[in-house]
């Protein structure tokens, strides 16, 4: 019961605070609707005139003035209504592209562990299906349903002004009517919820087909996908069906209000005209307003239908926008000037309490120095970077910068103060320019060009067709994966971070490509202070120290060239001899 009320409060909050911004604009739209609705409950009365008048033989001007005020609201009517619709998807798209960019920010700020559990297929859905779903609500369903609330009621006011025993019994059906198509609403809702996410379900599925096309070709998987994709899409029609065969009954509900209205008019007006206490002008006025009557119902069945869509998605952007972040930020930005100090102070950390990750990690890099880190394939090596950035949060100890405990500073300036090159670097689908800059266009081109050629790329970048216009994942440009760790290079050299996190790409390079790669982590690395996952030995030459993991622990930690010299026992020594093939 709280719960519901709760969630009708964040219901009603969201849906102000998407209509405040254009609080002045949904004023007029709602004066102009009042127009709208006025000249329509008009116009019946000047048909009224118009029969009286002939059957009563009054002059040709006053036909002809009755059928000109006619035309006239009709024309009137017709250039308000467009008023209201142009108003009205003004509105729809301001409100539903703040939510989107409200949504899309969300999620980014998003602690990684929470991001994971959203694939990107049911990201789209919700950043764009469930949106789209409600922009139609923010721009004709909201107008259209508030519409024809009012000219129900007028009409209602107006019949029982004319015939109280018309309005009396018409307003029971109306009643009525709106009771039953509650009531099978609340029954239909759940089916909508539940149907939207299957639909999110299958889309999050076919982008994971998508993403893993080769490896699922290549294992002999595809028939098992096309399978599960079966199974979806069969879970699908029986929820789809129950909504869908619902919001039938809905529409048989307003038939019957429709022949049960005619039936009520065509009796007691038949026989009040008759008596002679209706003219004929009147009662055709009354089946005006029946019509005007029927029409705003089977409206209303309609409009509530894409209202339970609208509900379902809003319900569904809440649950996003409502899943908060585990990584809190905090206050301080000035993180400091240069080269950053890093230590870690026995941190330990899981992803899943049953297996942990990192134990008691304990190690400490002054300004300008470069660490090493070395071990087995899934022994924690990039856990620790994604600490350090606070991707996760560790489960005990602490992680400090300048001695600061990093909880302290704010997440985006500290992010900004690392930069991160990942071995598994994600590209844009966009140009060599956008690539770099992720879209911050304050960056000139010429800023750019000198930080190409003070990485050393200037013959790798004039090899390229078209220089920083270059469609990056294209037919134009096909990138290796150690091109993309030198744009993922050129990205971080433009913020001018203090640390950096060097992941080398695991796999082979050719010659040329791993000697740029060498030349330009060698200026990015210089005058700061760094952390190199090393997967190649050799790009360990400049590191000051080097801390070999083994299972999450620290098996070995101290000065390369000390290391470097034990032959008897040290780890980082004997890998080495097995990388140079036991010389
Ligand atoms: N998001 C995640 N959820 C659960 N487990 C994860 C996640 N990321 C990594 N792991 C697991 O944590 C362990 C450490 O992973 P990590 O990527 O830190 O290893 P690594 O030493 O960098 O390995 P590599 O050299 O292959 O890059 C691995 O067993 C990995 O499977």
């Amino acid at each position: 019961m709280t719960s519901n009320k709760s969630y009708r409060k964040r219901y009603w909050r969201l849906v102000i605070s998407f209509f405040r911004p254009n609080k002045l604009k949904l004023s007029a739209l709602i004066l102009v609707l009042f127009g709208v609705i006025g000249l329509q409950l008009y116009n019946p009365f000047v048909l009224r005139m118009f029969i009286d008048g002939a059957t009563e033989g009054r002059s040709e001007t006053y036909l002809i003035y009755c059928a000109l005020v006619f035309i006239g609201i009709s024309i009137l009517q017709q250039l308000l209504t467009l008023i209201v619709t142009y108003t009205g998807e003004v509105i729809g798209w301001k409100a539903t592209n703040s939510l989107r960019l409200q949504l899309a920010r969300h999620y980014l700020s998003l602690d990684t562990e929470t991001q994971n559990k959203f694939t990107s297929g049911e990201i789209v859905e919700r950043i764009d299906g469930d949106i789209s779903i409600l922009q139609n609500f923010f721009s004709h369903l909201f107008i259209k349903l508030l519409a024809n609330f009012l000219i129900i009621i007028g009409v209602l006011i107006i019949l029982f002004s004319v015939n109280w025993r018309i309005g009396l019994s018409l307003s029971c059906f109306t009643l009525l009517a709106f009771f039953a198509i509650d009531k099978i609403r609340m029954l239909a809702e759940p089916f909508w919820k539940q149907a939207r996410e299957i639909n999110s379900r299958f889309f999050g599925f076919l982008s994971s087909i998508f993403e893993g096309k080769e490896d699922i070709r290549s294992n002999g998987g595809s028939g098992y996908f096309l399978k599960k994709f079966h199974y979806i899409l069969r879970s699908w029609l029986p929820v789809l069906r129950k909504a869908q065969l619902l919001g039938y009954s809905m529409w048989m509900t307003t038939i019957f209000v429709l022949a049960v209205g005619t039936s009520i008019v065509l009796g007691i007006g038949g026989i009040q005209f008759l008596d002679g206490a209706l003219t004929i002008g009147t009662l055709f006025m009354i089946f005006q307003f029946l019509d005007l009557l029927i029409h705003p119902i089977e409206k209303i069945r309609e409009q509530v239908d894409d209202l339970q869509k609208a509900n379902a998605s809003i319900s569904r952007v809440l649950e996003m926008l409502n899943t908060s972040s585990k990584i809190k930020t905090g206050e301080i930005t000035n993180i400091g000037p240069g080269s950053l100090r890093v230590e870690f102070d026995r941190v330990s950390f899981h992803y899943d309490p049953a297996s942990p990750i990192l134990r008691s990690i304990q190690f400490q890099i002054d300004h300008k120095k470069k660490v090493g880190l070395v071990g087995r394939t899934g022994s924690g090596k990039s856990t620790i970077a994604r600490l350090l950035m606070r991707l996760y949060e560790p489960a005990s100890g602490m992680i400090k910068i300048n001695g600061s405990d990093i909880r302290l500073f704010n997440l985006t300036e500290l992010r900004k103060r690392i930069g991160f090159v990942s071995q598994d670097v994600k590209l844009l689908q966009s140009t060599l320019r956008d690539n770099i800059t992720l879209y911050d266009s304050s960056i000139s081109d010429d800023q750019l060009l000198r930080i190409i050629e003070e990485t050393g790329l200037r013959e790798w970048y004039d090899s390229l067709p078209h220089g920083l216009d270059t469609q990056i994942l294209s037919h134009d440009f096909d990138v290796s994966a150690g091109e993309a760790q030198l744009i993922s290079l050129l990205r971080v050299f433009l913020n001018d971070p203090g640390i950096v996190i060097f992941d080398e790409a695991s796999s082979r390079l050719d010659n040329n490509t791993e000697k740029m790669i060498e030349r330009a982590v060698h200026r990015l690395l210089s005058e700061r202070t760094a952390i190199i996952i090393a997967h190649r030995l050799s790009t360990l030459e400049i590191a000051d120290e080097i801390i070999v993991l083994d299972e999450g622990s620290i098996v070995e930690y101290g000065p390369r060239s000390k290391l470097y010299a034990d032959h008897a026992s040290s780890f980082f020594r004997n890998l080495q001899n097995v990388e140079m093939g036991g010389k």
